[in-house]
This record gives structure tokens, C-alpha cells and sequence, in this order.
């Protein structure tokens, strides 16, 4: 396994140019074949679609696979298609190595790929059972939604997010080229990590946020209507995640449990210390234990990078409706009417206000003018 430390592959690449050729249909004269065409299989097979490569798709659920190809995100394969020289495995951490197993055995001169969330344990299990390795890659795209399933699949999902690949040290290059390559035409970012840092760097950034998001919402349960009626964009914020599988998130923590456990102990502590300063301000020096640990919040969220992640590429317009009916479609047909094209959409609506906002994100060129003519027109921003 490789000791080197993470570096990038290839220069960021953060905005995604549709028309640029694609690396990977330029290297491959076979379809791409995704095996699980769920939330990331299809969006893989969205993605590459919309870049010209052809895919084809699997699932052992003959209904999301008819779905995923309805949607757009491929089509099945025939007796007449030759072997794949690439095939992505997108199907639940438990299943990973034995479908990563089957693909090898299947396809043996096709690079094998999978896009889970963890690293080390498939990657264990594959060395376990003494497989022929060199044709496969791990990966893991850092972009996902917290609904699975190939309807919420997005062909932008990857753009600008971080992709890890973990290469053995006898991964030949050309094997390496093309996993590169899916990340790149999917407008993500390729670095490489070995698989124990990828998964101690998940359980940081993905995994415990996941765990504290869960509990701080399971906290909303027993607590009466009135009081999470007034649940504004900071609980939001934080519990979005809330709302992700419990059986695929079961699978991907017990992957990572120590890592996973290491950092819950030390949460607990921090937990803790704030609680007891809290308890009693007055003492001596509590107060600034509070704010040493308020601030030290204040210095890692500036360390996440973009910290909006794919909407970093947007800026965001608040804009004031009235709680009437029609008002929100008239500003979409404004905003039409004006030239300008909304990115993305995001409601937010207290229970008996009589106004609301709908936060539109668009390309930052336009932001400016956005906000002249829709004022000009009548419209209150933010
Ligand atoms: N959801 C996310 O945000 C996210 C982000 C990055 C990576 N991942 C990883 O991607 C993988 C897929 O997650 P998802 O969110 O797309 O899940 P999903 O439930 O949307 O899709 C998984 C698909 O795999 C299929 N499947 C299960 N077992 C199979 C098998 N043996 N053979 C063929 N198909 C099989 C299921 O029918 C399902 O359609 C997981 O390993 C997950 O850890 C998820
Ligand atoms: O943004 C989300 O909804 C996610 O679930 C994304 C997220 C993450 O934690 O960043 C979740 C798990 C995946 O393994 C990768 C990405």
C-alpha cells in the first residue's frame, strides 16, 4: 500500500467545462459500467452521459436499474457489448468487496473502481480472500446527497468536490489514468491518500459531523411544536445530514469505528469542559474557557474549504416574499423575464410569519445585476 501522504493528481479543477473533450471517452472504446445505479451510480452515469462516454448499468434491483436508464444515466448491457475497460461499483459498504470481487473475476482486464465511503475495510477484505488486486482502485467522491436512490441523482454532483483515490503501490498507471479520469470529466478533483488516511480524514469531516447531526436532531423528538416552530437557518443547517439513511450510515460507521470512536471520546470531552464552565460562569475564568472554545470553532469552520461546497461557485441573493400565493412564482418568472438563470433555490418559511425568503444562488458575474433589477422591479433583498 502506498505511504504516500495526500496529494493532488491533477491541478484543481474546479469549474467543469461541458465542452472540453472528455479524457475518459477519448481513452476508452467500451461503455463504462456502473454496478449500483443508486444516488451515486446514476449520478456517475449522469455525469459521464452528459460528457459523451457511453455507460451501461447494473443493480440487482431490476426497478432502479429501469429508473436509472429512464432518468437518463445509461442503459443495460447487451451479449453484443465487449468487456468494459472501466467498471464503477456504487452499490452499499457491505457489499463492496464481494461485488468489487465479482467485477475482477468477471471482467478481468477492466480497472475496477468503487466510489464507498470507506477505504480500509474493503480494501482488507479484498487482500483477505487473496485477490489479484492490480486492476482495482478505491475511491471515494466526496459529494453526496442525504437521500439515496437514483431519483435524487444529479450529473453536477461532483463538480468541485474533492475525489480520493487510493492506489496500491503496483496500481499501473494506465488503471490509475482512468479512475483520474472519471473524476475529472465529472468536474471533481483527484487526490490520492492511502486508504487508513482516507478513512481517519472521514471520520473527521464526514463521519462524526454525521453522528453529532443525528443526535442534535434526535434532541428535536420530545420537544413541543411551538418550540421547533421557531427553528430558523442555523438548526437547519446543522441537522440537514439528519435526514440520511440509518442503514447505509450503520454500515459506513461500523466500517470506521475506531477512528470514528476516538473522535466521539474526545467530542464527549469537549462536551463536557463546556458544560461545566457553563454551569458556573461566575468562577473564575469560565467565561473565557467559553469563549476560548466559541472561538475556536470560529478558527476551524475557516478552515473548511469552500465551505458551501458546490455552491461556493454561486453567490447567494436573499430575497423577501410575502407570504401570499403566487409570490414565489412570479419572482421565477421575473428572474426569467430578467435573463438571469437561478442555480439553485433554497425556501425558508417561519410557521405564521407573513413573509418568507428564497435564498437563489447565482453565477457571482450576474449577482450584482440581479440584485439592481430585481429591486428596480419591486422586489426587498438581503
Ligand atoms: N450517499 C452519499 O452521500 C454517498 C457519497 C459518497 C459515497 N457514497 C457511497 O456510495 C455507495 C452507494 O451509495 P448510494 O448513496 O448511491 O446508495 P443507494 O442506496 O442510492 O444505491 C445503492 C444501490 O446499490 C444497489 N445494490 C445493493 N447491493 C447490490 C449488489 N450486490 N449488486 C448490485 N447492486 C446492488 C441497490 O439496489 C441500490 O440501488 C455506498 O458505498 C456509499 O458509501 C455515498
Ligand atoms: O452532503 C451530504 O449530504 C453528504 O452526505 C456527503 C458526504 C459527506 O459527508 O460529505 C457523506 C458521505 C459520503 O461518503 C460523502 C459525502
Amino acid at each position: 500500500m502506498s505511504a504516500a501522504g495526500s496529494q493532488f493528481l491533477k491541478a484543481p479543477n474546479s469549474t467543469l467545462d461541458e465542452s472540453a473533450p472528455s479524457a475518459l471517452a477519448a481513452r476508452v472504446r467500451s461503455a463504462v459500467h456502473v454496478i449500483g445505479a443508486g444516488l451515486l451510480g446514476a449520478s456517475v452515469g449522469l455525469g459521464l452521459r452528459e460528457r459523451g462516454v457511453d455507460v451501461t448499468l447494473e443493480d440487482q434491483s431490476p426497478t432502479t436499474v429501469a429508473l436509472a436508464a429512464d432518468y437518463g444515466a445509461g442503459r443495460l448491457r447487451t451479449a453484443q457489448d465487449p468487456e468494459p475497460a472501466l467498471v464503477v461499483v456504487a452499490t452499499p459498504p457491505d457489499v463492496t468487496a464481494d461485488v468489487i470481487e465479482r467485477a475482477l473475476t468477471t471482467y478481468p482486464n477492466a480497472v475496477v473502481t468503487d466510489v464507498a465511503s470507506v477505504k480500509l475495510a474493503p480494501y482488507l477484505e479484498l487482500l483477505r480472500r487473496g485477490l489479484d488486486l492490480k486492476n482495482y482502485v478505491g475511491s471515494h467522491p466526496m459529494a453526496g446527497r442525504e437521500r439515496g436512490g437514483a431519483i435524487m441523482a444529479r450529473a453536477d454532483l461532483f463538480v468541485a468536490r474533492p475525489w480520493v483515490i487510493c492506489r496500491d503501490h503496483e496500481t499501473p498507471a494506465e488503471a490509475l489514468a482512468l479512475v483520474e479520469d472519471v473524476a475529472l470529466d465529472l468536474g471533481a478533483t483527484p487526490l490520492e491518500m492511502t486508504p487508513e488516511e482516507h478513512d481517519r480524514s472521514v471520520g473527521l469531516v464526514s463521519h462524526l459531523p454525521q453522528v453529532i447531526s443525528s443526535l442534535l436532531a434526535a434532541r428535536l423528538i420530545p420537544a413541543s411544536e411551538q418550540a421547533v416552530g421557531l427553528a430558523g437557518a442555523g438548526l437547519r443547517d446543522t441537522t440537514r445530514i439528519a435526514s440520511s439513511d440509518p442503514e447505509l450510515w450503520v454500515q459506513i460507521l461500523g466500517a470506521n469505528r475506531a477512528p470514528v470512536v476516538d473522535l466521539l471520546d474526545a467530542f464527549g470531552k469537549d462536551l463536557a469542559s463546556f458544560a461545566d464552565a457553563l454551569r458556573d460562569p461566575e468562577q473564575t475564568g469560565a467565561k473565557r474557557r467559553i469563549a476560548d472554545l466559541l472561538s475556536s470553532g470560529n478558527r476551524g469552520v475557516a478552515r473548511i474549504p469552500g465551505k458551501h461546497g458546490s455552491s461556493e461557485r454561486f453567490t447567494s441573493i436573499m430575497v423577501l416574499i410575502d407570504d401570499t400565493p403566487g409570490q414565489l412564482g412570479r419572482l421565477l418568472t421575473e428572474l426569467g423575464e430578467l435573463g438571469i438563470n437561478m442555480e439553485d433555490l433554497r425556501l425558508e418559511h417561519s410557521p405564521g410569519a407573513q413573509i418568507g425568503f428564497a435564498e437563489i444562488a447565482v453565477l457571482p458575474e450576474v449577482a450584482e445585476r440581479a440584485v439592481t433589477d430585481l429591486v428596480e422591479r419591486g422586489w426587498r433583498t438581503l
